[in-house]
């Protein structure tokens, strides 16, 4: 089995079809809803907040707000909905998650998107979640993860999980190599390849992407959708705290299973570091967008169909993509 990161990859150009990189079209449709760019922020408590999430909505991104703070998420969707915008939000597996699906059900506050977020989702209890929410709200697309092969990607989907997450430990606050020995640290881009042979339905790519070319790899390799936290990490909206040391401004990022998230120091598989402060979240966006509609073009389409089948080569291989502990 060959296996490689998104550093070890370099997609090939086919002949180009179009007069103008913008003639090429970037969108996307994920579940009920068609967005700008398959990428979307991860949903941590320092890289998505309500008002970025209800900026995103309106215009035009893909967002799914975090679980950290879980007596906000029903105000939350009722929020968005009076807004007209449509509700992403996540829950984890613990009990009281499972009778918060049956208060949304019960106050008819339906999200359009609901994303189990726990580090090992091959698990039982996933399993039962999607059950859980697909009995009490039928019409939420529900994604599941993390998992890392394809028996995951299998049996989440049959457990009727619409999309799933594919990433264990190749986030760049991510620890759990480390800590564990396991996940796709370093060969997440051979997992996402692996895991899109055994899936049916629409995949999440998450962690590990480093530049705006790692998200046409990502697409090239199976992902539908692209989950992003440190590129987003340092911008004026990001809702982690901005730090000033020696006249230069960063911002503060850190691992939902970190030390800072958990306050406490059990099973700790996530560190905190500072990004450089990069100005407006919506630069970004632009130039993500930009650059992908490039990637169209050198792949000789029009549309992100055309990433999926170009030709690429192994050009080199580094099992820590840049991170260290
Ligand atoms: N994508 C990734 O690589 C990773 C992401 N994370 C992120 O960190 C956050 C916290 O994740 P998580 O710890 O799952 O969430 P929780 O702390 O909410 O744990 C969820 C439940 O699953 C149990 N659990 C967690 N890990 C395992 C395991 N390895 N084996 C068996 N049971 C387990 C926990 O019990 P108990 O705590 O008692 O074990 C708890 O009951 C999430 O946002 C997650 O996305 C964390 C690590 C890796
Ligand atoms: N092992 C851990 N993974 C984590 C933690 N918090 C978040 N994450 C994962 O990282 C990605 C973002 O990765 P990036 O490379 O784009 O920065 C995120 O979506 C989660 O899946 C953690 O504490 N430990």
């Amino acid at each position: 089995m060959p296996v490689f990161d998104y550093e070890d990859i370099q997609l090939i150009p086919n002949k180009c079809i179009v007069d103008s990189r913008s003639e090429c079209d970037t969108t996307v449709k994920f579940g009920p809803h068609t967005f700008k760019i398959p990428v979307v922020p991860a949903n941590m408590q320092t890289i998505i907040d309500e008002p970025l999430a209800k900026s995103l909505a309106q215009d035009g991104y893909f967002y799914i707000m975090h679980r950290f703070e879980p007596e906000k998420r029903l105000g939350f969707v009722r929020d968005m909905h009076k807004d007209h915008l449509f509700a992403s939000i996540s829950v984890g597996v613990k009990p009281d998650e499972f009778d918060f699906i049956k208060e949304l059900a019960a106050a008819q506050q339906i999200p359009d998107y609901i994303t189990i977020d726990i580090a090992h989702g091959h698990s039982q209890r996933v399993i039962d979640m999607i059950h859980h929410i697909k009995a009490y709200l039928p019409t939420t697309f529900v994604i599941a993860g993390n998992v890392g092969t394809p028996e995951g990607v299998r049996e989440l989907e049959n457990a009727g999980a619409d999309a799933t997450k594919v990433g264990i430990g190749p986030g760049k606050v991510c620890i759990t190599k480390l800590k564990t020995g396991f996940g796709t640290g370093g060969w997440q881009l051979a997992a996402l390849r692996l895991c899109s042979k055994a899936a049916s339905k629409p995949l999440i790519a998450d962690g590990g992407v480093r530049t705006d070319g790692d998200i046409a790899k990502s697409i090239r390799f199976g992902a539908s959708m692209v989950m992003i936290g440190s590129l987003f990490a340092g911008h004026k909206q990001s809702p982690g705290k901005t730090i000033e040391r020696d006249g230069i401004l960063y911002k503060e990022y850190f691992g939902s299973a970190s030390e800072y998230q958990k306050g406490a120091r059990h099973n700790v598989e996530g560190k905190k570091m500072l990004v450089h402060y990069k100005g407006d979240i919506d630069d970004t966006l632009t130039e993500m967008q930009e650059d992908l509609q490039s990637a169209i073009s050198y792949a000789g389409g029009k549309d992100l169909k055309a990433l999926t089948k170009v030709d690429y080569v192994i050009v080199k291989n580094s099992i820590f993509n840049g991170d260290q502990y």
